[in-house]
């Protein structure tokens, strides 16, 4: 385990499995004698001495409902420490994916194999709290609600053979897909970002805006913290000024980096502030936009996202489409630039 998720040994280590199949997710629900009793859960418990998390998370899953995992499509969401008071749990969380057959079994199961009570639920009505769950399950839901597949903007930077560059920005950015969830990233200067950013989203609402620390745009979904004000902020936490109340999508190339974002992570979760919900580490490979910068490669990229407490999202050189591939590596999603919007015509 990576030293960032290094626990006291009073912690339990606990495997959590939210178990889902297209927009349906499975809770069980705690007996009232239970450690944070009369509230629903995801399928989990403890991890075993000499376990790992994924040996522990099938056997659970079999153990409490009799569903055989093994083979099933898992994506590691993140490992998040909390401290109930009366007891200190470090959760290892993994979403696993059911395929239809699966599903079509067990959709009906009304009560699992310890006698718990068994329910599928829509996502949306999971995210919006419907369901009471412990107190550290806010930080799962909130990692749920990172889309899984992000657009970067151009920066301005490409438009400048344009007559004028912001309008030709603007004008390129409003033709993305609906809902598409976009990091608008100009690389320009504040003001001038703030005021694309505000006009870009006033013609398109509908889009899932990531916004740059340093930009005060009026609507964001999600604040970016890049590498280098991450590590700022390592060496001198209050240098830096970071959105309470929004989620953190973090920017990452680096093992150095990586353990800055757990820390942060953490001391998100011990100050009750919006957390951190992923990482974009990058680059897997070469891209046209960072010629310069060497690609980690999948098996370099994939090590370094075991070492994060948060989901990863991978980015350099990728297709939308290679999300599933990406998934293999360890990847919650995927990012990228050229492949994920429509063509520049300029
Ligand atoms: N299974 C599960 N446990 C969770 C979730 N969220 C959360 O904070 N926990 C906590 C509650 C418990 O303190 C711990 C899980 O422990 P457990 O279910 O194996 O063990 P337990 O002490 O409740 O029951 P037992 O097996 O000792 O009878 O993790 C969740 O979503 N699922």
């Amino acid at each position: 385990m990576p030293a960032s998720s290094a626990a006291q040994p009073s912690t339990v280590h606990v495997a959590v499995a939210v178990i889902c199949h297209q927009a349906r997710y499975l809770l069980g629900f705690r007996a009232a004698h239970q450690h944070q009793g009369n509230r629903y859960e995801f399928v989990g418990g403890k991890i075993e001495a000499n376990e790992t998390p994924i040996r522990a998370l099938c056997r659970e899953v079999h153990e409490e409902t009799g569903i055989v995992i093994d083979n099933s499509p898992k994506r590691k969401l993140g490992r998040l420490q909390h401290d109930y008071g009366d007891k200190r749990v470090c959760l290892h969380v993994y979403e696993v994916r059911l395929d239809a057959v699966q599903y079509a079994e067990h959709q009906h199961q009304a009560q699992g194999l310890e006698g718990q009570t068994l329910t599928w639920v829509d996502k949306e009505a999971l995210i919006a709290g419907r369901y009471p769950l412990p107190a550290a399950n806010a930080t799962i839901l909130a990692w749920l609600e990172l889309p899984s597949v992000i657009t970067i903007s151009y920066p301005l930077s490409a438009f400048a053979t344009a007559r004028d560059p912001m309008q030709a920005w603007l004008a390129h950015h409003e033709r993305l897909a609906p809902k598409t969830a976009v990091y608008l990233r100009l690389q320009t200067d504040v003001a001038a970002a703030t005021t694309a950013i505000d006009t870009l989203l006033h013609l398109r609402p509908d889009i899932y805006a990531i916004v740059p620390h340093t930009v005060h745009a009026a609507t964001r979904e999600i604040t970016h913290l890049n590498q280098r004000t991450l590590l700022a902020w390592q060496a001198a936490p209050d240098s830096v000024d970071i959105d309470s109340e929004r989620p953190l999508l973090l920017s990452c190339h680096d093992e150095a980096s990586i353990d800055a974002a757990n820390q942060l992570a953490q001391q998100r979760l011990n100050n009750g502030l919006s957390p951190v919900v992923g990482l974009l580490l990058s680059p897997v490979c070469a891209t046209q936009t960072h010629p310069d910068a060497s690609p980690l490669g999948w098996a370099a990229w994939s090590a370094l996202a075991a070492r994060a407490d948060v989901p990863v999202i991978a980015l350099g050189g990728l297709h939308p489409d290679m999300a599933e591939q990406a998934a293999d590596y360890g990847a919650y999603g995927v990012a990228g630039i050229r492949e994920f919007q429509p063509a520049l015509i300029i």
